[in-house]
């Protein structure tokens, strides 16, 4: 038996995976609304009935049955709340209590996490006198107090502003980097997924639809969900295999383009969205699975070309932008 986390995990109608993550590696699981990954974190922590098996650290946490309260398992989920009647300290550290250590010796280990987490100075306070950043900071610190071996975050950064996340992403990103257990998050971020992980995991219909470095699953996308989180478009051909391209390289035109040595797709202006200084020109052309085409163009150009919804346009990209995998005889 080796370290770190083996899962197989069967919940019926709902999640059918397989994971196995090194210690002190961060697995991101990303996937579309209902893929599954929330039943995943929750069968992890028993809290939700599986079949299958759960190893940690070299214990089975499944033959025998571990209950979800002796499962070394630390917790943040969305939407969490903090015990309101409680104080920050205090509720940092209950799961101390829960386990039997005393009092004087929980309340400074609680203490020693909120200092780290840098909110040590509101340990007094009550959650209803926390901002959100603050309050997640808290729920941060309260699962990390009790050394789990297993970390579940689930979107940890959702419904915080931008600047709260920011500082709190560099924050988490210190601690994982020193913590020896495995930890798995939940994100709906592409960013998130590719610079706080060491693998990505794709997770659709409850099956795991792909997995790798982030660098490999953002270059080389295999779902239509994770193309338009790293923003590419990818197109899937009969024998299996893929296309991809970026959409800065894809040309919009008003009739049918020359030139062999591209692709092209005729079809009709779908949306137009501010991308940094371009457009982005969402094209619907029935190439791929009623999912529109991207397009990067510059104002001018998408000005000139008249581009509004409804609009009837060409899309092409040359052959040499596009880059295919995954069927047979490609990689
Ligand atoms: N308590 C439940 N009982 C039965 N089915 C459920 C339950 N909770 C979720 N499901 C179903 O299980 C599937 C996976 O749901 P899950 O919440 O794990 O997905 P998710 O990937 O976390 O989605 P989201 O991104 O929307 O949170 C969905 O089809 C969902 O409808």
């Amino acid at each position: 038996m080796s370290g770190g986390l083996h899962a197989r995990l069967h919940v019926p109608g709902r999640l059918d995976a397989e994971l196995d993550a090194d210690p002190g590696s961060v697995v991101a699981v990303i996937g579309p609304n209902g893929a599954g990954k929330t039943t995943l974190l929750t069968a992890l922590a028993g809290v939700v009935a599986a079949e299958g098996h759960v190893e940690v650290d070299g214990r089975s946490w499944t033959d025998p049955v571990v209950g979800v309260r002796e499962r070394r398992v630390g917790w943040v989920v969305q939407g969490q709340a903090l015990f309101p009647h409680l104080s920050a300290r205090d509720n940092v550290a209950f799961g101390l209590r829960a386990r039997g250590v005393r009092r004087a010796e929980a309340a400074d280990r609680a203490q020693a996490w909120l200092d780290r987490l840098g909110v040590g100075e509101l340990a007094d306070r009550r959650p209803t006198r926390l901002s959100g950043g603050q309050a997640q900071r808290v729920t941060i610190a309260r699962a990390l107090v009790t050394e789990p071996r297993l970390l579940l975050l689930d979107e940890p950064f959702s419904g915080l502003d931008v600047g709260v996340a920011a500082a709190l992403r560099i924050e988490l990103a210190r601690h994982l980097a020193s913590y020896d257990g495995v930890t798995l998050m939940v994100t709906h971020d592409a960013l998130d997924a590719l610079t706080l992980a060491d693998r990505v995991v794709v997770l659709e219909d409850g099956r795991v639809a792909q997995q790798g470095t982030p660098g490999d699953v953002a270059a080389r996308p295999r779902t239509d969900h994770v193309a338009r989180l790293v923003g590419l478009n990818v197109l899937r051909d009969d024998a299996g295999g893929f296309t991809a391209f970026r959409p800065q390289d894809v040309v919009v035109s008003p009739t049918e383009p020359d030139g062999s040595a591209r692709l092209r797709w005729a079809g009709r202006v779908a949306g137009l969205t501010p991308h940094g200084d371009a457009v982005r020109v969402q094209v619907d052309t029935r190439a791929g699975a009623g999912v529109d085409l991207l397009a990067d163009v510059t104002p001018a150009a998408s000005a000139q070309l008249g581009l509004s919804p409804g609009a009837e346009v060409w899309v092409s990209v040359k052959a040499t932008a596009t880059r295919t995998y995954g069927g047979p005889g490609a990689h």
